[in-house]
């Protein structure tokens, strides 16, 4: 193991029942980094990242946390791990009947002793990172996809998380408001000092912002590399890899 992990995935095996959708998964994802989960539909990506966030349990090998495994821990311990993690999936990220402003104070409601004007100064921070200061009494139907998708990041680091987690942020989006929302993830991720890992289709988005990343292959239902994506876009031995950060048509020899 990496002296610097910060995770570290071992002998991972992900699946439902007794499918195997990703099995022998090791990497390392370190501090700050922005790490990206590739490949292509239906590889296993949201399996993996669900595995990760304590709400599939894996069926082989383990996740380690700063040395912790979320599934082996006891309950206070399983808490205190899930409030140091900003977690946003592509559906159901904000309460409908709900306002903004109450949307993002819901985690500090629960999870902290904060009192009601240091949660609403909290919220209003929150929301200006995030390009929404003055929309706090807004309610999730009258924003657009962007703004649905910025409010949903607000409410993910409302608890100031060590670690963050995105599946498909910017799906739906305008190649703008990806752009946009890309510059977003690396501002907050530098402002709160965040560790990040996306799952997501978004080629620019990936070899932009893109720390490291791992490609899922879903012919051989394991990985076949992982590193820097604008590395692994010339260089990986895996033609596969290759083709996917090119986006070519055909699988080059390597
Ligand atoms: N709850 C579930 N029960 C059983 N099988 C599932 C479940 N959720 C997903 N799967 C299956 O697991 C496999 C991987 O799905 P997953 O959603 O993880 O892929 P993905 O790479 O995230 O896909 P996409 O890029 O299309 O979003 C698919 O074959 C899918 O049908």
């Amino acid at each position: 193991m990496l002296d610097d992990a910060f995770i570290s995935v071992r002998n991972l095996c992900v699946g439902y029942g007794t499918t195997e959708v990703q099995r022998q998964l090791t990497f390392d994802i370190h501090k700050n980094d922005i790490f990206f989960v590739i490949g292509g539909s239906g590889c296993g990506k949201t399996t993996l990242l669900k595995s990760m966030v304590g709400l599939l349990t894996p069926l082989k090998g383990e996740v380690r946390y700063q040395g912790k495994n979320f599934y082996d821990a006891d309950e206070p311990a399983q808490v205190a791990m899930l409030k140091d993690w900003g977690i946003t999936f592509q559906t159901g990220a904000l309460f409908s009947s709900m306002s903004l402003a109450e949307n993002v104070a819901l985690p500090l409601q629960l999870y902290t002793d904060l009192s009601e004007r240091q949660i609403a100064e909290a919220v209003a921070y929150k929301l200006a990172l995030v390009g929404l200061a003055g929309f706090e009494k807004f309610y999730p139907a009258e924003l657009s996809g962007g703004m649905h998708k910025r409010a949903g990041l607000a409410r993910a680091i409302a608890l100031d998380p060590q670690l963050l987690f995105f599946d498909e942020p910017s799906a739906g989006l305008d190649p703008i408001s990806c752009m946009r929302l890309d510059h977003l993830i690396v501002q907050i991720c530098q402002a709160l000092d965040s560790t990040v890992i996306i799952v997501s289709h978004e080629l620019p988005s990936i070899l932009s912002i893109g720390t490291r990343c791992v490609y899922l292959d879903n012919q051989t239902n394991t990985m076949l590399d992982c590193g820097d994506p604008r590395e692994l876009k010339l260089n990986s031995s895996q033609p596969r890899v290759r083709q996917f950060l090119n986006r070519a048509d055909k699988v080059e020899a390597s």
